[in-house]
């Protein structure tokens, strides 16, 4: 065991020395730089151990026992060797270095023979030649497979660059490819939904004559030949990218397959040098853990190559720029199988790396153990050699190599943890290649999965389209046979309903063959007739406005004879009224109301003649006298009735007339009814201002008026306001303007605008007038009432001015004041009544003599009613009568009073008019 340690660290050391005097000679032309760099390596870690600047635990336990051990008084003697060894000068060591084998073989033959044994000796002979060159040089084999592994992990990350950027390019692509996929598919359903429209209108028209159809189809045809013609196209191209897939799926293939030589040459190669040197290390006592390594460092290198390989696949992947489906996913489903297959081995290999790291561990303690236990050995035979060497001298010799092949010890020893150091170094950077590799598996799985994801929408479009194409096709087809089916079967009909008609047609007689031409004719005249309407009617339209224009020509003729009409109407008026009286006497008879008849003397002894609108006839103790007037009127005689009577004399008043109305009679006999009249029944103030109010509208074009009203009571001779709240007392005057009318300051002039208003206007007088209730009216108005209406009107074309004015009298009852049972007040009121009407009667009776002198003032009634009675003026009188015999004095004398009236002749009246010359003057 000794012979055959010395003998290692002899040839070691030998081995050494003469691989470095071959470099420095140059021998071996091909001498590899990795080698020359693996001994560089060698012999740097070597002498940096020994220099002592990484001293490890053999150099600790070689100083120890230098120390301990009985070496203290050689150590220094060691040392100067160990200085000659390093420098390689000449000394012991340099003499023995000159033959070495010869030296030791002597110095190993007396050793042996002193011992008495030969065994070590021929084993030692045997083993001491090749084995550990052999070692040396697979281990810089290693280093060069280490060095080859670096260059192909820089290989491996440019591949992978390559692999992203082609990645890249080939989405580009495949979006290009889909969206010109899409674009051809818009253009067909376009075009198919065009075909379909023209399919369908020709299915609606469907009794559309031949040769349209056949135009359609032949379109239609067209169409589908571009149709077909593109489908070709794109088949062709199809065709064309499955080619060049086929094409580099085939050098993907041969590359793939040449990798895969590449591997199978390296792995035999690998292995060839594994089992050499497990078998060196097993002849030269290699550990099971050197093996372990070996193994472990040999799966790293078939990893390593597993990994190129797939690199290199997906760089053939990525390098095809324009990949169809089927290529695509055969290449997707190797490499998916490739990739399961790697990511199994490597599940594999990581699991075996685990374990031979753990083994490795127990290996490392195990040598450990080793060398501890070879330290003590080695320490035992230093004894054993001390010991010698006190006996013999020749163990000086031993003494001298000893420490040198304890040195060779320690540094195989120091070669082996630097391998596991380098074995570990290579397990991370396994470790690191399975991360890169497992990212390079996710994004070739990403990769695939969006290829299949295109793939999928491709096929899926490419479907879509065949089955378009195919539906067209079929459409084709059907309209071909639908139109031809159509088209014959229409031709037949349309050609039997012509023959028959041709049949029916000479089967007619002669009337009917008449008849027809009268139809066709009245046909033509029907259909002439629109253009005849329409012209017509807008000849109609052009002499309709012609007619138009010459009407608003003509409008002004009208104008004036309009007028001229007005100016007879006014003219003819005046004629009538003047014939019938500047004074009008009318008789009213008052019906016999149903109060009336308990009392005495109802009997009616008044009677009029329905054949004879003036007379009324009394009856007066048993003597029937007539009295003839201008108008009675029947007991059932209406407000309306009396007021048209009336009516000409309050248009007169329009007409700038002063017109005088008054009511007389005896108390009870409905004065007030006729000229007030009821809410219900108005009498003849509230009609005549109506009427006036409506002849000023149908006037107002030409003539402006404005309408005053006031309203008076004359009670006991005395004059009072209406329309004033205080009722205050006026007196009548002569106007200070110098024209001579009458004039009553402070009288109260109320402006009508409207019908309305002047209800209120009346209603209110009606309330502040006297009345106290008789014997022969409960509610005898006790005073004389006036309403007077003043119209002043103004012609707008001319400027004329009228000023009419209409008295409208309602007076006092007149009784006998015996019979109203008048005391008093009452009696006074009477009497004053009387008085009134008596100066009312001579005033008459003066007019009607001619006298010069009328006494209007003798009451204050007259001399209110002197514009308006007088000379030129127009007065109507309602005579009210009872028809009951116990009112027959005062009808009597009511009637004579009429009668005496009706004889008056005030002459002809006189308008107050002025001319607008004078008006100006004024
Ligand atoms: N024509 C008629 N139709 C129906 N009722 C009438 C008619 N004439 C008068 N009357 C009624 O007779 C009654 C007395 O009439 P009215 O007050 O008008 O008499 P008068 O002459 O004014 O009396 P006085 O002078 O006392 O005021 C009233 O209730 C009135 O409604």
């Amino acid at each position: 065991m000794y012979a055959f340690y010395s003998l290692l660290v002899y040839i070691f050391y030998t081995v050494f020395k003469k691989e470095e005097e071959a470099a420095l000679q140059g021998e071996g032309p091909d001498g590899a730089t990795a080698q020359r760099e693996a001994r560089h390596v060698s012999m740097e870690t070597w002498c940096r151990r020994k220099s002592g600047h990484t001293p490890n635990s053999a150099q600790r336990g070689l100083d120890k026992v230098t120390d301990s051990g009985g070496f203290s008084d050689d150590s220094e003697g060691l040392g100067d060797e160990e200085e000659d060894d390093d420098c390689g000068s000449d000394g012991n060591l340099g003499a023995a270095a000159s033959t070495p084998l010869a030296a030791f073989l002597t110095f190993r033959e007396e050793a042996e023979k002193r011992r008495g044994s030969h065994v070590l000796l021929e084993t030692g002979a045997k083993t001491a030649d090749s084995p550990l060159v052999a070692v040396m040089s697979h281990l810089l084999s290693f280093l060069e497979q280490y060095g080859h592994l670096q260059q192909l992990q820089q290989q491996a990350e440019e591949y992978r660059l390559q692999l992203q950027r082609h990645c890249a390019q080939h989405r580009r692509h495949l979006q290009a490819l889909r969206a010109s996929y899409r674009q051809r598919l818009r253009d067909k359903s376009s075009i198919i939904s065009s075909l379909q429209e023209t399919i369908g209108q020709q299915h609606s028209q469907g009794e559309s004559t031949r040769p349209p159809a056949a135009a359609q189809l032949h379109r239609l045809l067209e169409a589908l030949r571009e149709l077909q013609g593109e489908r070709n196209q794109l088949r062709g191209e199809v065709q064309v990218l499955h080619t060049q897939l086929e094409q580099k799926e085939q050098e993907r293939h041969t590359r793939a397959q040449a990798f895969q030589q590449q591997i199978e040459e390296l792995k035999m190669c690998v292995a060839e040098r594994e089992e050499e040197l497990a078998r060196l290390r097993a002849e030269t006592g290699v550990t099971d853990s050197e093996k372990r390594l070996l193994c472990l460092s040999a799966e790293n290198e078939s990893l390593k190559q597993g990994l190129s390989v797939t690199q290199g696949l997906l760089q053939q992947l990525s390098l095809l720029p324009s990949q169809s489906s089927a290529g695509l996913l055969k290449e997707n489903e190797t490499l998916r199988s490739q990739v399961q297959q790697l990511e199994s081995s490597l599940q594999q290999r990581g699991e075996q790396l685990l374990r031979l790291e753990r083994h490795s561990e127990r290996s490392e303690r195990r040598r450990d153990e080793e060398l501890r236990h070879h330290d003590d050995r080695l320490r035992e035979l230093q004894l054993e050699l001390h010991k010698e060497r006190r006996k013999e001298p020749l163990v000086k010799s031993v003494e001298v190599e000893s420490p040198a092949t304890l040195r060779q010890l320690v540094e195989a020893r120091e070669q082996k943890e630097l391998l596991a150091d380098k074995l570990a170094g290579q397990s991370e950077k396994c470790r690191h290649l399975e991360e890169q590799l497992r990212r390079s598996d996710e994004v070739s799985a990403n990769l695939q999965r969006k290829i299949i994801a295109y793939e999928a929408e491709i096929e899926k479009l490419r479907g879509e389209l065949l089955k378009e194409i195919r539906h067209l096709e079929e459409q084709k087809e059907e309209a071909v046979k639908a139109a031809a089916n159509c088209s014959k079967q229409h031709l037949q009909n349309l050609q039997e309903q012509f023959t028959a008609l041709q049949r029916r047609l000479a089967a007619l007689p002669p009337t009917l063959r008449s008849m027809k031409t009268d139809y066709a004719s009245l046909r033509s005249q029907v259909r002439n007739f629109s253009d005849f309407y329409s012209t017509a009617v807008t000849e109609a339209k052009k002499q309709l406005m012609a007619v138009i224009g010459e009407m608003s020509e003509a409008n002004k003729d009208l104008l004036q004879k309009y007028r001229k009409e007005v100016a007879l109407r006014r003219k003819y008026h005046e004629q009538l009224v003047e014939l019938k009286g500047n004074i009008r006497v009318l008789c009213r008879v008052k019906p016999v109301l149903k109060e009336d008849q308990h009392n005495e003397g109802q009997t009616v002894v008044v009677s009029t003649d329905p054949n004879n609108e003036s007379a009324v006839t009394v009856l007066n103790k048993g003597k029937s006298r007539t009295f003839e007037l201008d108008k009675v009127f029947q007991p059932q005689a209406t407000q309306e009735e009396v007021f048209q009577e009336i009516e000409p004399l309050v248009t007169s008043c329009i007409d700038g007339y002063h017109v005088c109305i008054f009511a007389y009679g005896q108390t009870g006999s409905g004065k007030t009814y006729t000229m007030e009249g009821t809410a219900e029944n108005p009498g003849i103030n509230q009609r005549a201002l109506k009427h006036l109010f409506s002849e000023i509208e149908d006037r107002k074009d030409m003539w402006t008026y404005s309408v005053t009203v006031s309203s008076v009571e004359i009670y006991n001779e005395v004059l009072r306001d209406l329309l004033s709240k205080d009722g205050e007392k006026l007196d009548i005057k002569i106007n200070p303007d110098g024209t001579g009318q009458l004039h009553v300051p402070g009288l109260r002039l109320v402006e009508v605008k409207g019908f309305q208003h002047i209800k209120k206007i009346l209603a209110k007088a009606s309330r502040n007038r006297v009345t106290f209730g008789t014997q022969m009216n409960h509610h005898s108005s006790r005073s004389h009432a006036l309403l007077t209406i003043t119209v002043l009107g103004t012609d707008l074309t001319t400027g004329t001015k009228t000023s009419g004015k209409l008295n409208l009298v309602d007076l006092a009852g007149s009784e006998r004041v015996w019979k109203s049972g008048a005391e008093g007040e009452r009696l006074k009121e009477a009497q004053n009544i009387n008085r009134s009407l008596l100066a009312l009667g001579d005033v008459i009776q003066a007019l009607r003599g001619r006298q010069t002198h009328v006494p209007f003032r003798n009451s204050r009634l007259t001399y209110l009613l002197q514009d308006s009675l007088g000379k030129g003026n127009k007065t109507a009188m309602v005579v009210q009568i009872s028809t009951l015999e116990r009112n027959i004095e005062e009808t009597m004398c009511s009637l004579k009073f009429a009668q005496r009236v009706c004889r008056v002749e005030l002459g002809p009246a006189a308008r107050k008019i002025e001319s607008a010359s004078v008006c100006e003057q004024l």
